[in-house]
Formats: structure tokens, sequence, C-alpha cells
């Protein structure tokens, strides 16, 4: 809306606020500026004319339009006075008593000579006196005298001196009357009325100066009177004012006026914007609201802006503006009137939106409670089919059982602290499925898919890992072997799932320490060189041997794990158990091994070979056999992973034959009692009867058809004996025989009671042979006393239950041809034994001489055919030759299960 095309304001009631503020101040103020004004230009006059007189050099250097006191100060010395008189009358003051220099006059008349000015004035004032010239008084020269006077005697001179030149005709006088001032201003004198008719004339412009005769003063004046309150209120202003006063008051009410006008005008408009921006701001406000989809009408609202409403007041405004405070408040109506339309519009809108939000919000309430039924049910399905996966996973793992497949479980190790890179090759894991993304050749992204028993990501805890293997660890209790190795890449996490990490805490124990927590009583056996049987009581005892093997393994740093292990780490415990309402006794064993790669060739087949021979008795298949393989996340070890991931896969479809339980019934119990008296009596005999010895030497060698003298024992020719008493019962289950654990145990009385030990787990292939004659095993010391080892006592590495065999590693190494070494390997591996017995068959070469571990593995190499289990890529191939262990010569080459037990039963059918 535009300021100019509306006042908000009337011009009558300004200019009567004007005059009740200014009014009399006006008069009084402009009185004495006239008068000073009168002044001022007859003094400008006075001066103009003295400079035109005497010069301005004579003059004194008096200025054209001096002030007061520079006046009077100037005439003070009264030389000035004096001689323009002469210029008038020559000689009219004989003598002019001239100032030293300026710089003595100084301000208010202190001259230096007061009596010589006193002089020039008197002289001065003596002759203008009888020259009929207006005199003043030598006082008005000093501060505070009466200047006027003096300027008005210069002008009386100046009169004079014209009249003078006009050839002074006549009698001079001097009249005193004002003429046009030297910058043109004039007052002009009138009659009152007459003037006000002429200037309100003038001011009535705007309205039709028809309206106002001329001719008739006294007419105007009424007429303007009635028409309009302006002229009414500027005539009563004016009536009281000297008519000369009008002008000046006039022109400073038209001031007053015209700054009155402009200060309203400036708030106005001041007040027009901020009504205008609280305009906008309401609109908006109002506006926004309407922005909810699917109202149309909010169109029409957001098209109507404050233009459009601008110009809507200004048409109904006009033609009423001469009336401003009926426009004004018709304005503002309109203006409140539409603001109330659109308020009214918005209101209707918001509440049309509310309605259309609430009918939504219940549409889509509907819908969630509809969805969640839905999920509802989904996610039972989903439970249901969880459990069915379940169900499914647990009835293969037992099928795997009856079948005697290696069970292989997965387990990802998560990214390190401090590992920079965090992008993991791991895509999922899903109930025994896990898929990995592997870069293609092409650059796009590929993913792989691996299945196997269980599978544990990067947050599954040690508790987690060891509950999923419980069942399979108690099986031992139940009599069966279990063995539980683990594989992978170094630094994928092997030893922290067997042992834990190196600071242990509760939550950190590996499978190895948990497992010890299910039982403590144990028996032992080990068939590893320089390796000790140490009995144990509890399981704190168990542990601290732990320890002391952990500490005695040597580890090192590689590239990929700074405390790789550089040793195998192997934990056998023999559980002996009985049931105490069938008195049957259960007996199994645990091998644990660790494993770790190297990362340099060189070692790796050493180390491999001692460890397959360890794990021969798991693989004999008498046990359950739980293949550990790890992996690492590092997109780095990719390669890796797929070889390790692509090996297990193979190993689980590999088929062992169903473990079976070493249980010993009442009548094998008995037998074995008997056969246990007896070897205590031939123990006890041997002794006495040294010179039976030979004769019994003979009768072992001509009972057996494979073995070699040199690796029989008393105990074999027993177990012949009872053999073939317990095929003439018909009561007896041959299989109970076949069980190699039972002879095994057996065997393994008879040896720990001459301070032999043998490994009671892998028996059942030596049955196959229908060689019921034990070699002669050399074997690992037993420690009858424990406190040989305990802290009390100086602890001998040899009395030790040594968990690390990189001992046995660097001998190999070094003593590769050594008859020692030979002899210790042998006694390490029966299957191994038996391999090269065998072989020794088809050679002829009766003697284990030669037969080094890394001839054996050479052997093996060259016959991998020999092996029931794929073998791994080369840098895999420690682990690989872990599960490769050299078998029978004779073994089938595949479908291995089956065959090895289908020659055990042609062999129980020949029996
Ligand atoms: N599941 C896990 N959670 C936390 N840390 C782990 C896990 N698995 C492994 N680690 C850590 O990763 C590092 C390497 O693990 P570990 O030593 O067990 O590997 P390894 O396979 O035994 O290696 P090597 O074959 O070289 O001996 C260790 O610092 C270990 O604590």
């Amino acid at each position: 809306m535009s300021s100019q095309g509306m006042l908000d304001f009337s011009l009558v009631a300004m200019v009567d606020d004007v005059i009740q503020q200014h009014g009399k101040r006006l008069s009084d103020i402009d009185l004495a500026s006239r008068k000073a004004s009168e002044a001022s230009l007859r003094r400008f006059e006075a001066a103009g004319w003295i400079r035109k007189m005497i010069g301005v050099v004579g003059a004194k250097d008096l200025p054209a339009e001096p002030t007061e006191d520079e006046f009077r100060i100037k005439m003070q010395s009264g030389i000035i006075l004096c001689n323009v008189l002469n210029k008038i009358q020559a000689g009219v003051v004989p003598k002019i008593v001239e100032a030293p220099s300026d710089a003595v006059i100084i301000p208010d008349g202190a001259a230096l000579s007061v009596y010589q000015h006193f002089e020039n004035v008197r002289n001065f004032l003596v002759s203008v006196e009888r020259m009929g010239i207006p005199t003043f008084e030598a006082s008005d020269l000093e501060q505070g005298g009466k200047s006027s006077r003096i300027v008005n005697c210069v002008l009386a001179m100046k009169s004079y001196s014209e009249w003078k030149d006009k050839g002074g005709h006549g009698v001079w006088k001097y009249g005193g009357n004002f003429k046009q001032s030297p910058s043109g201003k004039q007052f002009v004198r009138r009659n009152s009325d007459a003037f006000m008719n002429s200037f309100l004339r003038s001011l009535s412009s705007e309205k039709s100066l028809d309206s106002f005769p001329s001719d008739d003063p006294e007419h105007d004046l009424s007429e303007m009177d009635n028409s309009c309150p302006f002229y009414s209120l500027i005539r009563k202003f004016l009536s009281d004012k000297r008519q000369e006063e009008i002008p000046t008051i006039m022109e400073n009410l038209l001031s007053k006026v015209t700054e009155e006008f402009e200060r309203r005008l400036a708030t106005q408009n001041e007040q027009m914007k901020s009504d205008a921006t609280a305009l906008d701001v309401s609109c908006t406000n109002n506006i926004l609201p309407c922005s909810m989809p699917g109202e149309m009408k909010n169109d029409a609202i957001l098209q109507t802006d404050d233009t459009e409403m601008s110009k809507l007041v200004e048409v109904e405004c006009e033609g009423v503006f001469s009336d401003e405070v009926d426009c004004r408040v018709s304005k503002k109506h309109v203006l409140f009137e539409k603001q109330n339309k659109d308020l009214q519009d918005l209101k209707h809108t918001v509440s049309a939106a509310k309605l259309d939000i609430q009918l939504m919000q219940k549409k889509y309430q509907e819908e969630i409670n509809c969805l969640g039924q839905h999920l509802h049910s989904l996610a039972h399905a989903a439970s249901g089919y969880q459990k069915v996966l379940e169900e499914n996973r647990k009835l293969y793992n037992q099928v795997q059982d009856l079948k005697g497949n290696i069970r292989v479980y997965c387990r990802v190790r998560p990214f390190l602290p401090g590992q920079p890179n965090r992008l993991s090759t791991l895509a999922s894991i899903d109930n025994g499925n896990i898929t990995l993304i592997t870069p293609s050749k092409n650059g796009k992204e590929e993913r792989k898919s691996f299945t196997y028993n269980q599978v544990f990501g990067p947050s599954a805890t040690q508790e987690m890992v060891f509950s999923d293997m419980k069942p399979l660890i108690r099986s031992v209790l139940d009599g069966y072997n279990v063995c539980i190795f683990a594989y992978g890449q170094t630094g994928s996490g092997k030893t922290y799932t067997m042992s834990g990490p190196n600071n242990l805490t509760e939550d950190t124990l590996g499978v190895n320490y948990r497992a010890l927590e299910i039982r403590n009583s144990s028996q032992n056996g080990l068939n590893v060189p320089d390796a000790n049987l140490i009995p144990v009581t509890s399981t704190s005892e168990v542990m601290y041997l732990m320890d002391l093997g952990h500490k005695n393994r040597a580890v090192s740093s590689t590239a990929m794990n700074n405390r790789s292990s550089r040793s195998h780490s192997c934990l056998t415990v023999y559980v002996k158990g009985r049931d105490l309402t069938s008195g049957t006794d259960l007996r199994g064993s645990l091998g644990d091994v660790i494993s770790s790669l190297s990362q340099k060739n060189a070692h790796v087949p050493y180390r491999n070979s001692k460890l397959t021979q360890l794990l021969q008795d798991a693989l004999g298949g008498q046990a359950k056999t739980l293949m550990f393989v790890h992996i690492s996340p590092e997109p780095d070890a990719i390669g890796e992973t797929i070889s390790t991931l692509k090996f297990a896969e193979r190993v689980s479809t590999v088929e062992l034959g169903a473990a079976r339980a070493n249980k010993d019934s009442a009548n094998v119990k008995e037998l074995k009692e008997q056969i246990a008296s007896l070897k205590a009596a031939l123990a006890k005999k041997e002794g006495e009867k040294n010179t039976q010895k030979p004769e019994l030497r003979r009768m072992l060698s001509t009972g057996s058809t494979t073995s070699s003298s040199s690796c029989q024992s008393v105990e074999d020719i027993e177990v012949n004996d009872n053999l073939k008493r317990l095929q003439r019962r018909k009561t007896f289950d041959p299989q109970d025989l076949l069980k190699g654990s039972a002879n095994w145990v057996d065997e393994d009385m008879v040896h720990k009671q001459n301070g032999i030990n043998m490994n009671g787990t892998c028996l059942g292939q030596q049955r196959e042979e229908g060689d019921h004659q034990l070699p002669k095993m050399p074997s690992n010391k037993y420690i009858p006393d424990p406190s040989k080892i305990y802290p009390e006592q100086p602890i001998n590495k040899n009395d030790i239950l040594n968990h690390d065999m990189n001992k046995i590693r660097y001998e190999v190494a070094t003593t590769d041809e050594s008859d020692e070494l030979d002899v210790a390997t042998t006694d390490s591996s029966e299957a191994d034994f038996l391999w090269r017995r065998n072989a020794r068959k088809t050679t002829s070469i009766p003697t284990l001489k030669g037969s080094t571990l890394k001839t054996t593995t050479l052997k093996q190499a060259k016959h991998p055919e020999r092996s029931l289990i794929p073998q791994p890529s080369a840098r895999r191939q420690s682990t690989g030759t872990v599960l490769a262990t050299p078998k029978n010569a004779r073994r089938p080459v595949s479908g291995s299960g089956d065959g090895r037990r289908k020659t055990v039963k042609a062999k129980l059918e020949k029996h």
C-alpha cells in the first residue's frame, strides 16, 4: 500500500498541533530574528558604504558584513569615522590622530592611547553634529553600548553624502526609513486581510481558485472559513499578529508544519511497513498448514498475496480518499475482513487436513495390525523352520556319526584390535552355511558358500563354541574316543579355540580347559617319544601339566602371527569310567591336537609327520573326530581361506566308519581280569625263569606270521590264547575282541606295569589284519610318582608330559637316519608301524631300520592313494598330512570306511 496515496492523519489536525506546540514561540522568535535581521542589514549597508568611501585599507579591513562587535571595534578609534566624514566634506575634521598600528587596538576599545581615540571621536561627533547629522554617544563605541546608533549615524552620513552628490539642493533631512536590503529581501507592508487573502489563495491552489472571488475579500474569507477548517485555523492564528510579522510567522509555521508532516509521514511509512510484514507473516503462517496434500483451496489462498490485497483496498478506498479517517478505517476493515476470511478458510483447510490425517492414521493402524498378524504368523513359521533346521542339523549329525564322518566345524576369527583394514570377506553365516565374498577376475565381487556341521562367526564366544562341542566331548564318558583338532592358516585362531589367548580369563578358556571340567579322573598313556605319562587325580593337576606344556611350547613370530606356535600341541586324556548298574567299564580318550602352520616350507613336513602319527588313533575308525577349521576375515587372506574351506569341505565327506564305544562286557571283563592275573604271574615268574625266555620268544615267533621277533611280547601270546578260548565260547561276541581298545587296554595295563605305554585308540586296523599279536613298541616314559614333576620337586624336562613336539621335529631334521629316531617314530604310531611292516612284507626287508619319519612322509607322498582323506593344497600340507596318516598299503583306495569295515567283517567271519 502506498503511503503517498493514503495519509494516516488529518492535515488540519496536524497544523493545529503545530500551532498549539509552537504558536507563541513562533511569534517571539520571529520578531527577535526579524529585528536582528534588520539590524544586520543596516550594519552591512553601513560597512559597505564605508569601504566604498575610503577603500578597504582605509577602512582598516572592515568586513563587508561585520558582526555587531566587529563593526563597533573598527569604529572605536574614530579614525574611520573621521576619514569618512572628511571624504564627505574635506577638512571638516582638521586633525585625525592615527594609531601606531592595528595591533595596539585591542578588543573592547582598550586602546593604547585612549586619549587619542577620544580626541578623534570627539572631533568626529562635534563635526557631525555641526553638519546636522544624527550622532551617537561616545560610550556607544564601548562594549554594551548601542551600536545600532553608530550604524544609524553612518547611514545618515551616507544619506547626506548622497544628497550632496545629487547637488545638495534644499535642506538635507535624514528620515531613517528602511529600504530594500542588499540581499534583495524586502519586507512588504500590506493590509493584513488583503495579505491573508493573497496568502491563503496561494495555499489553496489544491482547491479551485475560482472559488475565491478576489474582489470581495470579506466574502472570500468567510467562504474559505466555511469550506475548510484549515483556513479558519490559520486565520485565527494570525489574527493577533502584526502585519509585518505574518510572513515570518507563516514561513516558520510552514517550516514547522513541513517538519511535522515529514515526521508523521515517516512514522506512518514505518507503521505501514511493519503492518505489511506482520501481514506477510500472518499470511505465511496461515498458508503453511494449507500445504497439506489434497487441498485445492490452498491454491486460491496462496495466490492472494498482499499486493493483490493492497489493490483491493485501494479500489475500495477510491472516491472516499478525501476523508482520510474513514478511508483508513475502511481499509483496515477490509483488510481485517479479508484476513478473517482467509483465517476461516485456513481453519477449514486445517480441520479437513486433520480429518484426512486421522483417516490415514486409522488406515495405517489397520494395515500395521494386519502386518503385525502376518509377521506374527511368519515369526511363528520361522521359529518352526528354525526348529526344523535345528532338528535337521541334529539328525544330520547323527547320520554323520553313524556313517562315521569327520565332523567339521568352522570358526571365523574376528578382526584383531589395531588392525587397520576392517573390510571382512565374510558375507553371511546361516545355520552351517558360510558365504564369503571373493574378488572375481572381471572386478565384480562373487560369493562362495560352504556347508559344515557348524559355523561360528567372529562374535562367537568360547562358551558358545564349547557348548556346541559338549555332547561330543561327553561321549568320551560313553566309551568313545574323541579327537578334536584345529586346522587353519597361521594366525587364524587355532590356539585361541583350543587353549585360549595368552592372558587367560574364565571367559576365554579354550576347549582343552573346558573339557576338563567335565570330569576329573583319568588314566594315562601317550606314545610320543620323550613324552611322559603322569598319573593325575584331579583337574587341577591336569591343568598344571597343560600349563607346563604350554610354557615349553616353541613360539616365534610369523608374518601374520607374533606368537605363532612353532610346535604341535597334543593333549591326550585317558578316561576310565564304570557303569555301576551293569558293572561295565567305559574307557575313552581325547586326542587334542593344535597344529600350527609354518610360513616356510622347510619345517612343515617334519612337524606334520609327527602329528600324523599322533592322530593315527583318532583316525583309526574308533574315534569321533572333529576337525575345527579356522579362517581369518582379512581380504588378503582370501586365497588361504578358500583353500582351507575347500579342503575342509572335502574332509567332511570322508567316512571313517561309525565310532564304537570301548565297552567291556562282563565276560570280557572277566577274561581281562584272568589275563591280567596271568600277566602278573608271568611277570613275577619272569625274573625267576630267565632261562625260559628264549623258549617264549621262540613260541612267539612261531605264533606270528608277520611281525618280527623283536616286536613280540609275552602279552601277545596270552592274547592269542585268550582269543582261542573266546572263540570257543558260544555266548561271546567276537566284536568285543575286535574292539581293539579292549585288548589294547590289556596291553596298556601290562605295559604300564612294565614301564611301557601305548596309545589305546587305534587298534581296529590291527585286528583287521587278523594279526592279534601286538608289536612290542618302545614306549613313553611312565612316571608313577607324580611328585617328580610337581612344584616341590625340581622339574626334569624329560619327566614331563611334554606338549612341545618341536623337539621331536628337530631331532628328525638332524638325525634323519638314526636308529633311535626310527624306533621312536615307530613307537609313536602303531599304524605307521603296521604299514611299514606290510611294506616290509612286500619287500622282504625284515628290519625297521632306515624307515625314518622323513622317509615315511616321502613314501606317503609317493603313494597318495593310501590316504583316505583328500590332500590339502601345498600350503596346507602340514595339516593335510595330519589327516593323511599312512595306512596299510592294502587298504582300499576309496570308500575307505565302508571298505575297511567290510574287511573287518570278512576277518570276523573267518574267526
Ligand atoms: N575368536 C577369537 N577372538 C579373539 N581373538 C582371537 C580369536 N581367535 C584368534 N584370536 C587372536 O588372534 C591371534 C592369532 O590367534 P592364534 O595364535 O590362536 O592363531 P593360530 O592359528 O594358533 O596361529 P599359528 O598357527 O600361527 O600358531 C591371537 O592374538 C589370538 O588371541
